[in-house]
């Protein structure tokens, strides 16, 4: 297991370039099985996660001519779907969330598809009802077998159909588009996740020749066709990432450029940052951060203490509210972070009480940051990232600290963040990877 060596408390400066967006490249490099034609993409994030679904296609008998690490043709013309029965696909798809998003083209074109216990982060109980429950609307029959945790489904005949979903679960939301665009007839999908990423998807498979309207609303209407043929596509730039260098640039006191933020995608993510009193110039597609001393949490305008929560699109992303509880221990004031969607995501904040902030975990969804405001600086420790966004908060925490820290099972924050170190070396970090 490798770890990250930090020596704290160095200002960075200079530009930085969102990689491609990890969760956009899942839905659509899954989406490639939707036709026998070429499906070439570009600005794919070169991340664990990712490579693991390229790795699976192959596998499954995609064609995959890799041009260079960020951009890839998929023939998807002879896949072998009894791979799926296999031990490796077991195995492998078992390590990565965005594996359980190959279920909705499989059912499309191939009539079956089998979702292994998925991986990704463990952040609290991730079900998969709604995945299921949409299938089954569609016409599919599924059994879920309890000793391996896997659904085996079948869909000889999809058909469309009006529903209403559970909750607007993002990879859940995905999964039914997909498996809805060769259904025969209409299918309307009320209460979907209508996330950028969703969108990009949406218009992606339009291209392809389906036929989906309402993109960018809860209410997708979607005629079936018979056949998606080929098309290229260019991942947006990773919110979640653009994000997380605002928090690193405020917590290390550094000007930092972000280039290419993909400003008219980040919906509510500027201004969550605002309000914990951090400037951000928007200069067209970048974001500059400048140096900035001390920022001040707002409150709310009656004067009560500000919550910051997480909500489905066009809410707050909850994969970034541990950037922002991060961030807010050296803020000057107070902050709840309310973490509604997961149940497991707040309890790395003791490694950030080990280091010196002050934080009371109300309970595993809330916990109250009252900021240092610089008085003192965070102490470097030696800490172990249990998930991706924590891994990177405690990074952030470590980059601003006093001292040497050290951060085991960075394979977690190498899943979603591209050549991180380098990155950040480039930018002036005391990273080691050891
Ligand atoms: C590969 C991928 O794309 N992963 C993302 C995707 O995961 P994923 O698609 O797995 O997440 P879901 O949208 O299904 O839901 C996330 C969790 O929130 C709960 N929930 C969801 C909607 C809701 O209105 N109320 C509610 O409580 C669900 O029960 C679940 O526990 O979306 C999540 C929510 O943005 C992100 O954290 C993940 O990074
Ligand atoms: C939770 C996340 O990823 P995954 O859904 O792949 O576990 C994330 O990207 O923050």
């Amino acid at each position: 297991m490798n770890s990250f060596e930090v020596i704290g408390g160095k200002k960075l400066s200079g530009t930085i370039i969102p990689q491609g967006a990890k969760n956009e490249a899942l839905q659509i490099i899954s989406a490639v099985l939707l036709s026998p034609e070429p499906v070439t993409l570009g600005n794919i994030p070169d991340i664990l996660d990712v490579n693991l679904l390229i790795e699976l296609l192959a596998d499954l008998g995609v064609s995959i001519d890799r041009q260079e690490r960020h951009t890839a043709t998929f023939r998807a013309d002879n896949v072998n779907i009894d791979y799926l029965n296999s031990d490796a696909f077991r195995k492998k798809s078992g390590r990565l969330r965005g594996s359980v998003m190959l279920a909705g083209p499989l059912l499309a074109r191939f009539k079956k598809a089998f979702i292994p216990k998925p991986g990704g982060d463990k952040i609290g109980r991730r079900r998969l009802d709604t995945h299921i429950i949409g299938f089954e609307k569609l016409g599919a029959t599924f059994n879920y077998h309890p000793e391996d945790g896997y659904f085996h489904l079948d869909a000889s005949n999809l058909r469309g159909t009006d529903m209403l979903l559970d909750e607007p679960s993002v990879t859940g939301t995905a999964n039914i588009v997909m498996a809805a665009v060769m259904a025969k007839g209409k299918t309307t999908i009320y209460n979907a996740a209508c996330e950028p990423y969703l969108q990009q998807l949406c218009k992606m498979l339009n291209r392809m020749g389906a036929k989906i309207s309402g993109v960018g609303s809860n209410l997708l209407t979607i005629e079936g066709v018979d056949y998606l043929g080929g098309t290229t596509h260019s991942m947006l730039p990773d919110m979640i990432e653009v994000g997380s260098f605002i928090g690193l640039a405020a917590m290390t006191k550094s000007g930092i450029r972000i280039q290419g933020a993909g400003v008219e995608h980040l919906g509510v993510i500027p201004e969550k940052f605002k309000q914990l009193g951090i400037r951000l110039d928007i200069q067209g597609d970048d974001i500059v951060i400048p140096e900035q001393d001390i920022y001040e949490i707002q409150t709310f305008l009656d004067g009560s203490v500000l919550t910051i929560y997480d909500h489905p699109w066009p809410g707050f992303t909850p994969d970034l509210l541990s950037i922002v509880l991060v961030v807010a221990t050296q803020a000057r004031g107070s902050v709840l972070i309310h973490q509604k969607m997961f149940e497991s995501r707040l309890f790395f904040v003791d490694k950030l009480i080990d280091m010196g902030a002050q934080i009371i975990l109300c309970d595993p969804h809330r916990a109250a940051v009252i900021g240092l405001a610089r008085e003192q600086q965070l102490r470097g420790i030696t800490m172990s990232s249990p998930d991706i966004r924590a891994g990177v908060s405690l990074l952030i925490a470590a980059l601003s600290a006093e001292g040497k820290s050290t951060i085991q099972n960075i394979e977690q924050i190498d899943r979603g963040y591209q050549y991180i170190d380098k990155r950040l070396i480039a930018l002036g970090a005391d990273i080691k990877r050891i």
